[in-house]
């Protein structure tokens, strides 16, 4: 049984997916620009690995080239993409260290490029449907992997996404508390919007470093982030890997039936 490739994009601390068998780099050109993809095989299987600040973290995130990220990836024929996006707490409940299985967004940022339906293709005016932003059976596979790891992940949430580059006021992240927000990020939208207009199966980790502006007592610090970046990266790739070594398995018993298996979102690339 030939996979399509596995896509999978991280952010900050994520630079290398050092699991990937064969890794090959490529530069691919879009029409909304270049993306640096990493290709190989993990537990045999194909992936593309992109970190979507580029390499040495040079793009801040809103200036992230999502729309050639997601393009570059459609390109390649990848169906299903695994996000990892770091974030602060806004639910008092979470600590740093805690994953969550993200469910839904607020997108509450300002100035990107939302879409590739901006009205100039052929395709017109496009209004996607967004009652589940997250592919619902690609995250069940992801908590069963995390599940069967041994990393609790707390199942469902809300990314609030903010502009960035800076943190966020205590004014916001009340603000985005009162909507329902559950951690903050500034990297989940539109990624994860423009993977669906895509037709692409899309759902992502959250990985907490930190709590958010006001939740916490301190000033967040980029070396508070890198501390528990360095703690508690290993557990997001064991997540990762064990649904790709559940996939592989799932492949050598033949099993078709496997939910990842199903057919790819109905919408047409642009
Ligand atoms: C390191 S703090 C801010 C930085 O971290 C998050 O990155 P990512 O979403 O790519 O994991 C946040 O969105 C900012 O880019
Ligand atoms: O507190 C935060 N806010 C926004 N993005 C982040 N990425 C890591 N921590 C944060």
């Amino acid at each position: 049984m030939t996979r399509p490739p596995l896509a999978v994009v991280a952010g900050t601390g994520f630079y290398d997916l050092e699991a990937l068998a064969d890794p090959v780099e490529q530069t691919l050109d879009t029409a909304w620009g270049q993306a640096r993809v990493v290709r190989g095989t993990w537990h045999g299987l194909p992936v593309a690995f992109l970190t979507r600040h580029g390499a040495g973290h040079s793009v801040p995130p809103h200036r992230v080239g999502y729309r050639a990220n997601i393009r570059a990836l459609a390109d390649l024929g990848c169906r299903d993409v695994l996000a990892v996006n770091v974030t602060g707490s806004i639910d008092e409940a979470l600590s740093p260290g805690d994953l969550v299985c993200v469910d839904d967004f607020l997108d509450l940022t300002r100035q990107r490029p939302l879409t590739f339906f901006d009205g100039s293709g052929p395709e017109g005016v496009v209004h996607t449907d967004v009652s589940d932003p997250y592919d619902p059976a690609l995250r069940a596979e992801i908590l069963a992997a995390a599940a069967a790891a041994g990393h609790p992940m707390v199942d469902g949430g809300v990314y609030a996404c903010f502009e960035g580059p800076r943190f966020e006021t205590a004014a916001e992240i009340r603000l985005a508390r009162l909507a329902g927000g559950t951690v903050a990020g500034m990297t989940g939208v539109p990624e994860v919007t423009l993977a669906r207009e895509a037709g692409l199966r899309y759902a992502a980790v959250s990985l907490v470093v930190n709590p958010a502006t006001g939740v916490g007592d301190t000033p967040i610090t980029m070396a508070d982030i890198e501390e528990v970046l360095a703690r508690s990266r290993a557990a997001v790739l064991e997540v990762l890997g064990t649904l790709v070594r559940t996939r592989a398995a799932d492949d050598e018993a033949g099993d078709v039936t496997a939910p990842d298996h199903a057919a790819p979102a109905e919408e047409a690339l642009p």
